[in-house]
């Protein structure tokens, strides 16, 4: 039993990654050292953490030992690729990617929802889809109270979900658009700047979004419920950071608008931001760096008497990434690993 953490950040450089280093160090999370991973173009570079400056090392299998704990914010292949390493160095592999999430052997977890699933780890636990965490963390206090029957969700993500590069072509295109020059499209499909198209993951043969599908597949598993209808359109709007989501939800009886507040006051990881008079509720620019889910516009649907609207803004590198995976470190720490 240890009370201090051996840590490694793999993708310590990327959009994901740096928040990562930020929360450790904000959080206190309680480490006997730091080990920060990235490609080989950064090596060289130094990251400030607690007023020292830790320099970014190669990801190689080399790098992985003497590690108690992996936070993974790498694309998917590389996770794959090094996820038996990092079991077999006797690590636990807190993965941000897709490449676990649907793995029945790994746990898929939202702590303000389901951190019982973690005691069931072999080594990986997988970190959910960003707008999934913050759709869940919304749900979760309803369906607990009035079960879901079905949702409609309609997103809204910032160009943040497509990591650094994808922050860095939303304020190139916009300088580029501002100043009457020509632009290119090198990170998204088409222009971000002042416009928005659906998302751009890959379409399947049912003609849902890989996006899409993650958020219909991992609700389910989260809650463990595989009854549970998701309809879902994704869309990439010109925010740099910060998901928002427009949510209906169906429930199996009426629920009292009063009720379902009062069971979002309380909920771990929600923040009520409703003004009707002042027209004020959730907006990305006030969820960016921030840790919780910002929650409100919530209303009877006119069209259904057991359905409600909610709409919510989530930054989706925080609770809708690192925060969620510095969580589960946190309670995998403090159960002793
Ligand atoms: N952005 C988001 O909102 C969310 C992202 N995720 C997931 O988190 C993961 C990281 O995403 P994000 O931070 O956005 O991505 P970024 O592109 O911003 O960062 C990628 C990181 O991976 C590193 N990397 C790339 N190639 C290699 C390599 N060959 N060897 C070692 N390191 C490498 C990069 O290092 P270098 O700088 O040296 O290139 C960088 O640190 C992805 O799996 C993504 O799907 C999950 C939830 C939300
Ligand atoms: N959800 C991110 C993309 C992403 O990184 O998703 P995932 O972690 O599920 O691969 C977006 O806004 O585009």
């Amino acid at each position: 039993m240890t009370d201090t953490y051996r840590v490694a950040v793999l993708g310590a450089t990327g959009a994901v990654g740096t928040e990562m280093v930020h929360l450790l160090e904000q959080r206190r999370f309680p480490l006997a050292s730091l080990k920060l991973l990235a490609s080989e173009r950064s090596v060289g570079r130094q990251i400030a953490f607690a007023g020292e400056a830790v320099p970014v090392e190669p990801l190689t299998p080399g790098a992985i030992k003497d590690i108690d704990i992996v936070l993974g914010a790498t694309e998917a292949d590389l996770s794959r690729q090094y996820a038996r390493t990092i079991v077999e160095a006797g690590a636990v592999f807190i993965d941000n990617s897709s490449a676990f999430r649907l793995d029945p052997d790994v746990p898929l977890v939202v702590p303000e929802v389901n951190l019982a699933d973690l005691k069931h780890h072999a080594g990986i636990v997988a970190n959910p889809n960003c707008s999934t965490i913050l759709l869940v963390v919304a749900l979760w206090p309803l369906h607990r109270r009035h079960a879901i029957r079905r949702v409609v969700v309609s997103t809204y993500q910032a160009a943040s979900g497509a990591g650094a590069a994808g922050m860095s072509e939303l304020l190139r295109q916009s300088r580029q658009i501002l100043a009457d020059e020509e632009f290119t499209c090198e990170v998204f499909p088409h222009p971000i700047a002042f416009n928005l198209f659906p998302h751009d993951s890959a379409i399947g043969a049912d003609h849902y979004c890989a996006e899409e599908r993650k958020l219909i597949y991992e609700t389910r598993r989260i809650f463990h419920d595989d009854t549970l209808r998701i309809a879902v359109t994704c869309v990439r709007v010109p925010v740099l950071r910060a998901h928002s989501e427009a949510v209906n939800i169906e429930f199996a009886e009426p629920f009292a608008l009063e009720e379902a507040l009062a069971a979002l006051s309380a909920a771990p990881g929600v923040h009520l931001v409703e003004d009707w008079q002042r027209n004020h509720f959730p907006m990305p620019i006030e969820a960016s760096g921030k840790d919780p889910v910002l929650v409100g516009r919530i209303r009877q649907d006119l069209s259904c008497d057991h359905a409600l609207d909610l709409w919510l803004s989530g930054d989706q590198l925080r609770k809708g990434a690192a925060l969620n995976a510095v969580q589960i470190a946190e309670a995998l720490a403090g159960g002793g690993l």
